[in-house]
């Protein structure tokens, strides 16, 4: 702890910037970010391009951002000091919900559009969450060092989709810093600072959280009237808590403690709060015997994307169980519900935003607190309208969500069944897009819209079935344009469906991580597939294996895979002593990644590389 804390008195509202910089993925908004904090010598130049505000490790190998961060930047322009606040945003479809959530603490936005590649899907999403917000918009094309670089062509773009003047565009070389110290300019000149008041009772919006083994939850404050400073004694709007603040400061973008922290800055509060469910994101904190009206909060995230989760043995349960605390504490866009099932035993019913943070969690569950886990195939919230009485008397409703296909009510006892759609947004050169829509259809979506952006850029929106896209639908999408077109998809509510479920059955044993809902259409091919690919999946044994597709008691599809020879195996155990305690050892590694299923023994990750397409990987 440095003994100079900075005095934040010195940094009034009018001195104070609240910005986000938002834009598609790979457009350079990480570069963008660590080339303000250069320039405003947050940190120094041996630190940068390392993209410092993507602090996870999941963040830095996948290239994504995926929970938000924040800095504070020193600027003097023209005399005066000003106090950048720059809070940031991650880039992928699945983690819009993070988007709107950062942008509420801001009056202002970056737009950061790459000069080669132009508009993308995200681009257009995230700046209608911006123009939603009433913020301030900056745009900013990235990338003009690039040879295919072609500014001209974005800016009409921008104007003819956003209505904003080409001459209002800001062309920069984030990589290079080229006209970098103009985007600071504009942030000044152009984003209002917050309005509020040092002298109004405390008022602090929660809209982050993270948790420190030692220290507990950090909450990522941002203050919309009074002051704060240790000693205070606060309270949640929310929880009603009390709590004693220990720590304030702001974040550069580590911590760093300051006396105080005043009307319209941001930065964190640490007041002893232990519990996952006691830093409420959205919520609004204020001084004990001071309450004043809360802010409006945040509308929780809604999970598209069900999985089971399971421990891979049952003795570590109670360690996942606090991992997934701690997990979720970083990540409360994670619903947990606690689920057991015959087969894998005690277990969770996890919701995802979406396919990828799914398994960015997962990841992090096994990078950073070594677990592995079984995960169960992804389902999407489904809703049956019940016709049975005794059903509808056992839930005390006639409407249920499905959320695992366990759970699947028979179709004897249902009216409809329902599944949920969303509504994409897809961008692509014009070349495209008679296998785009080719794609479309086979995914029972149903077109929407369709604009030239320019003289051959499309977009395009679909109504689709929410399930037609979590799995695959982007990489499909990616392939079949040489990577050129973009997606990003909002909720649109529910549509009729003719859903059944289809069970997969190794040797008569049933798979339960792969019970699927499925539309009937797609059952036969569906099945026919998963079949195939578990063949290609699960490695040859000492017996011939059965993998079957079955609907109810019904057989819809068959693969079988033939067993070892004889003579392989016992080639396999032949040679010296040394050579043959080696092979047993990593026989016994193999097998903790193992799943027993009868006596077939699956690779646990097996349903996932099926699923995805990628069993070679
Ligand atoms: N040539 C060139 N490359 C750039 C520029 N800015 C960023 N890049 C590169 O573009 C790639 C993506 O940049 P990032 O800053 O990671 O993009 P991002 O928008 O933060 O991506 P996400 O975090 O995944 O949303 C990186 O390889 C950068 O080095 C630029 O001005 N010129």
């Amino acid at each position: 702890v440095p003994e100079e804390k900075i005095d934040m008195s010195t940094y009034p509202v009018e001195s104070i910037r609240n910005f986000s910089i938002i834009a598609h993925v790979d457009h350079g908004k990480s570069t963008l970010a660590d080339r303000l904090l250069e320039i405003t010598g947050t940190i120094s130049k041996t630190d940068c391009n390392k993209q410092v505000l993507d602090k996870l490790q999941v963040e830095r190998e996948r290239g994504i951002t995926v929970k938000a961060q924040t800095a504070s930047l020193f600027y003097s322009h023209e005399g005066i000091n000003y106090l950048l606040n720059l809070i940031d945003t991650p880039g992928h479809v699945d983690f819009s919900y993070e988007v709107s959530r950062s942008l509420s603490a801001c009056q202002g936005v970056i737009l950061v559009v790459d000069a080669n590649e132009g508009i993308q899907a995200q681009t257009v999403a995230n700046f209608y969450l911006a123009f939603e917000a009433q913020l301030s918009i900056i745009p900013v094309i990235n990338k003009i060092d690039l040879k295919n670089a072609d500014p001209e062509r974005v800016e009409k773009q921008i104007e003819k989709l956003f209505d904003i003047p080409t001459d209002e565009c800001i062309r920069i070389s984030a990589k290079q810093g080229t006209n970098v110290e103009t985007v600071l300019q504009k942030v000044i000149e152009k984003i209002p600072p917050p309005r509020c008041n040092t002298a109004d009772p405390l008022k602090a919006l929660v809209f982050d959280s993270t948790f420190d083994h030692y220290r507990g939850v950090i909450a990522n404050v941002a203050l919309f009237g009074g002051e704060i400073a240790k000693g205070h004694k606060i309270m949640s709007a929310h929880t009603k808590k009390r709590y004693e603040v220990n720590e304030v400061g702001i974040l550069t973008p580590n911590e760093q403690p300051t006396h105080k922290l005043y009307a319209g800055q941001v930065g964190y509060l640490i007041a002893g709060m232990k519990e996952v469910t006691e830093a409420q994101i959205g919520d609004t904190l204020f001084l004990y015997k001071q309450p004043v009206e809360p802010l409006p909060g945040f509308k929780s995230a809604k999970p598209m994307v069900f999985a089971g989760m399971y421990p891979v043995d049952q003795t570590e349960y109670n360690n996942l169980k606090s991992a997934l605390e701690r997990l979720t504490l970083n990540d409360s866009s994670v619903t947990v519900h606690r689920d057991s099932s015959l087969a894998l035993g005690a277990g969770w019913r996890l919701g995802f935003l979406g396919l990828l943070h799914m398994e960015v969690f997962n990841q992090r569950l096994e990078q950073e607190y070594n677990m592995s886990v079984i995960l169960t195939a992804p389902t999407v919230p489904y809703k049956a309208i019940l016709s049975s009485a005794k059903l509808i008397k056992e839930h005390g409703k006639d409407q249920i969500t499905i959320i695992n296909p366990a759970q699947f009510p028979d179709k004897l006892s249902v009216s409809e069944y329902l599944e949920p759609t969303v509504l994409g947004t897809i961008v692509t050169p014009h070349e495209y897009i008679g296998k785009i829509i080719t794609l479309c259809q086979d995914r029972r979506a149903v077109q929407k819209d369709m604009l030239y952006i320019d003289e051959n850029r499309v977009m395009l929106k679909y109504l689709f079935p929410l399930n037609e896209i979590v799995v695959d639908f982007y990489d499909a999408l990616k392939s079949l344009s040489s990577g050129y077109a973009s997606f990003d998809y909002e909720d649109a509510g529910y549509q009729s469906a003719d859903l059944i479920k289809m069970d997969i059955l190794l040797n008569g044993n049933p798979v339960e991580e792969l019970a699927t809902i499925i539309h009937s259409d797609k059952a036969y091919a569906a099945g026919k597939l998963l079949c195939e690919r578990l063949k290609e999946t699960i490695p040859r044994q000492l017996f011939e294996i059965a993998i079957q597709a079955a609907i109810g008691k019904k057989i819809i599809a068959r693969e079988t895979l033939k067993a070892y020879r004889k003579n392989v195996v016992a080639k396999c155990y032949g040679g010296d002593i040394t050579r043959r305690m080696k092979l047993l050892k990593r026989q016994a590694e193999g097998k903790r990644l193992m799943r027993k299923i009868g006596n077939v023994e699956v690779p646990r990750d097996a349903f996932i590389r099926v699923l995805k397409r990628e069993p070679d990987k």
